[in-house]
């Protein structure tokens, strides 16, 4: 059975849930759920504990380990630099500040390529020892397809990612528009209706046209999230980094899909300068920051004379 009629075939019976746990996490059927009653699904990246928290916090359905976090809080060039064991560390970090959203690992380059054996040891590790629920493939070629299949079979929920996928940037000419042509939107679509098949649970359109991915959408059975593909998909993501401005914005280029949401870096560096003038105009730290120490214990110690 694929993973669709999987989830259509439970979305609404009642959820197995903890009697006493007030929030539990989020499952396969709550993403199915909200798809199914036409909500819309709600993916934001985190890279660390407390970005993990926030996401928490803000009741985010899916929390995404994604590999942007090589460039966004790492410094590398793109995505295919990144370390497994760094990206490891990363998610294990998440899923400590995060016990409420479905947690979903990208596989980084050169974790899964080798197809079955690799992914399948990579997998294991991210469930095992990241401890995600669910893991995102990019690419829908037909030589994964064997591969998102086997994972789901060992019970992996496996989301699928199409259109720009970074890890080819290098091969697609950067980071650009995806689909623009017959040709390459039936590719896409194609894949799309392919990795449907092998069991997704749900895909990534990731900077595509916007009637593309209202197309894709209207012609699948599995939620779609959009990133850089309009409004016409069954949920959005962006990366963390990106839409509470973390990033130092004079070497960061933002993508036009990319809508803000705050300014963390520069009000941060605000706050580090106001830090810096009150320390020099004696304005931090004042009496109150401080300690009292007990009755006495000043005079007794000067009369020992140190
Ligand atoms: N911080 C961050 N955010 C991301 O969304 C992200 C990453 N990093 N790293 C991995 C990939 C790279 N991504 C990107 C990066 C740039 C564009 C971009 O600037 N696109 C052009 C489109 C140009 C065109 O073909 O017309 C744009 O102007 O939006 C798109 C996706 C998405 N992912
Ligand atoms: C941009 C999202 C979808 C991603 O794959 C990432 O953060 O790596």
């Amino acid at each position: 059975m694929s993973f669709v009629r999987f989830i259509r075939s439970f979305s609404s019976a009642p959820s197995l849930r903890s009697a006493h746990a007030s929030n539990p996490r989020k499952t396969l059927l709550d993403i199915a759920s909200r798809y199914n009653q036409n909500q819309a699904i709600s993916m934001v990246t985190a890279h660390d504990f407390i970005t993990g928290r926030m996401l928490e916090k803000a009741n985010i359905d899916i929390a995404l380990v994604g590999d942007s976090l090589a460039m966004t809080t790492l410094g590398y060039k793109d995505t295919n630099e990144l370390p497994f064991e760094e990206f490891l560390y990363h998610v294990r970090s998440v899923a400590r500040g995060n016990a409420t959203s479905f947690l979903v690992a990208d596989l980084p380059f050169g974790t899964f390529e080798r197809l079955t054996d690799q992914a399948v040891d990579t997998c294991v590790r991210l469930v095992k020892e990241g401890g995600v629920q669910g893991i995102k493939v990019e690419g829908g070629n037909p030589e994964i397809l064997p591969t998102i299949r086997k994972l789901n079979s060992m019970g992996i929920p496996i989301m699928g990612h199409v259109g720009l996928t970074p890890q080819r940037h290098n091969s697609l000419g950067g980071f650009k528009l995806q689909g623009n042509s017959v040709e390459t939107a039936a590719q896409i679509y194609r894949e799309v209706r392919a990795l449907q098949e092998a069991g997704v649970f749900a895909i990534v359109l990731e900077c595509i046209p916007n009637r593309l991915a209202e197309f894709i959408t209207a012609n699948i059975q599995v939620p779609t999230i959009g990133i850089g593909a309009g409004p016409g998909v069954s949920g959005q993501v962006l990366v963390i980094a990106d839409m509470l401005g973390m990033c130092d914005p004079d070497d960061s280029h933002m993508a036009k899909f990319v809508k803000g949401y705050d300014g963390f870096f520069k009000r941060g560096v605000e706050g580090l300068k106001t830090y810096k003038s009150d320390l020099e105009e004696k304005k931090f730290p004042t009496e109150e920051h401080g300690y009292k120490i007990k009755k006495g214990i000043m005079d007794e110690l000067r009369k020992l004379n140190l």
